[in-house]
């Protein structure tokens, strides 16, 4: 793992930011934070309408935000829970690195490499429009693919435990982001985005 990152260089030639900050915790603490956060955070399945069908996704979720703000994702609502003590010590550190503040935190968790999540921007009505996205990792380590729009552009990164990466500005409106399926991970991964909520 780059030890060096230059988080000040755009990974996008265009049409928005992509920053890596590289891994902000050691191999130790990445591991302690992920057990820790399988073993207490509110998982659930998520259930998400589709052509006006429900599916129960295998991927689980957790949300957590300083209000118990509604978060609407295909046709249903969840409402934050109150941040736990671990999650602020995270969502601290982030702020630390990062210099901006977040005022929620969605968890993903993805049992091993048959869970993924296809093409989307995170652009819901929900959040603050051209808002930072900042993404943390634990776990497994897995691919992560962005793809523009219109132009044949594409940027992959191999995120790993204790990684930080940080979308921002126009980059939503732009590029759509993955994180592919994969049969040779056999391991389980926890994926942490702070964003922020319309408060108003
Ligand atoms: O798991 C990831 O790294 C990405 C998750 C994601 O794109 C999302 O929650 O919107
Ligand atoms: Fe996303």
């Amino acid at each position: 793992m780059d030890l060096f990152q230059n988080p000040d260089e755009n990974l996008l030639p265009q049409d928005g930011t992509l920053l890596d900050f590289g891994c902000i915790y050691s191999v130790q603490e990445s591991q302690r934070l992920f057990d820790e956060l399988l073993a207490s955070a509110n998982w659930k399945n998520d259930e998400v309408t589709l052509f006006g069908k429900k599916h129960i996704t295998a991927r689980k979720t957790a949300w957590y935000g300083t209000k118990d703000f509604a978060y609407t994702y295909s046709n249903s609502t969840r409402f934050a829970e109150p941040f736990t003590g671990e999650l602020l010590s995270i969502k601290d550190k982030v702020e630390d690195h990062l210099k901006e503040s977040f005022n929620s935190c969605l968890l993903n968790l993805y049992h091993d490499g048959n869970e993924g999540m296809g093409y989307h921007a995170d652009d819901e009505k929900d959040l603050v429009r051209h808002g930072s996205i900042a993404s943390l990792s634990f776990g497994a380590t897995r691919k992560f693919v962005f793809k523009h729009n219109t132009e044949p552009l594409k940027k992959e990164l191999i995120l790993h435990p204790g990684q930080l990466i940080l979308m921002k500005d126009e980059i939503q409106d732009f590029w759509k982001h993955a994180l592919p399926k994969s049969k040779k991970v056999k391991a389980p991964r926890i994926n942490l985005t702070f964003r922020n909520i319309r408060t108003n």
